[in-house]
């Protein structure tokens, strides 16, 4: 079975990848994604320099997924620089994230970026809910175009941007007629989780995690709908740019909703987390038997065409 999607112009060996934050923090585990089954990868976003991040617990798994607030830890933009000069992009596209804590930041992590001239491919996280203080981009619409206008003007290669959940369709248009006037943003990965869930323990009646009071990003099985609704929504309002799904996988029928509603590449995340990079073998072999049993022989046939009633 092709199980090959022509993203980024090139087949891939499965239209799956980590989503970023999860298993690529550091070199062992960006490793461990290379010798994976995913058919790309992705770097844990970046700031200019390292952090620490929240203090732990910061995450939990729940029921029916997760529930997180990192708070951006990360080895610094050099350090994925130099993993990224060090990549074998025959073996698989590599994707690069940044989440600079200012626009200024973004900049000039994106003009070293631009200067290593790695084949990476840069994914602005405009979606991080878990830097105390700091709203996301996302959710304001007037910084969202002023970002992808300085950064299409510092950045000579096409991005990509990381969006958080939109729940409103007013809000999907608007988004939607910003991203498009960057004919630079060529995908656009949707969802990052969904900001400032709480979750409770019973027994002790405390909050899960330590930072925010207990509040934090949820992933997993629970932002399913979510995710998909969002992949479609701007898979029909974006038709000339790439939509990489990210939210709720944990199968290979959670992988073909994705790629029927819309989604080029399918990101793992919560499921990743609590599977490791074996997950990628799974979620290939169901996807490619769903494919077979429906007669599908590659992705093409069925991608992007979700049916209404
Ligand atoms: O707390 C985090 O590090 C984090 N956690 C998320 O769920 N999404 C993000 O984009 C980031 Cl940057």
């Amino acid at each position: 079975l092709d199980l090959s999607t022509f993203f980024l112009g090139r087949p891939l060996t499965a239209p799956l990848m980590n989503a970023s934050g999860v298993w690529c923090n550091v070199n062992g585990q960006l490793h461990a994604l290379a010798e994976s089954e995913a058919g790309a990868m992705v770097t844990k976003s970046c700031t200019l320099l390292r952090r620490d991040g929240n203090p732990e617990p910061r995450y939990h798994t729940l029921s029916m997924g997760s529930i997180n607030s990192m708070g951006l830890p990360n080895e610094g933009h050099q350090y994925y620089l130099d993993y990224a000069e060090r990549h074998d992009y025959e073996n698989k596209p590599l994707f690069f994230s940044v989440a600079g804590l200012t626009l200024d930041d973004n900049l000039t992590i994106v003009a070293q970026i631009q200067d290593a001239y790695t084949p990476a491919l840069l994914e602005l996280n405009l979606s991080c809910p878990n830097v105390p203080g700091k709203a996301q981009i996302g959710y304001d619409f007037d910084a969202l175009d002023v970002i992808l206008a300085e950064i299409s003007s510092a950045y000579s290669r096409p991005f990509g941007v990381k969006l958080p959940p939109y729940f409103d369709t007013a809000h999907f248009d608007e988004v939607a007629d910003i991203l498009n006037r960057y004919e630079k943003v060529n995908f656009i990965t949707c969802i990052n989780s969904i900001g400032n869930g709480l979750m409770i323990d019973m027994d002790s009646e405390t909050v899960l995690i330590k930072p925010k009071q207990g509040f934090g990003g949820i992933g997993g099985e629970y932002v399913l709908p979510t995710a998909l609704a969002n992949v479609n929504a701007f898979h029909s309002r974006c038709p000339k740019k790439s939509i990489i799904g990210c939210g709720g996988v944990s199968t290979g029928e959670h992988v073909f909703m994705h790629l029927l509603a819309g989604a080029s590449l399918v990101q793992v995340g919560t499921a990743l987390y609590e599977q490791g990079p074996e997950i990628f073998v799974r979620l290939k072999t169901e996807l490619a038997t769903i494919m077979q049993e429906k007669g599908y022989k590659t992705i093409r046939e069925f991608q992007g065409k979700l049916k209404t009633l």
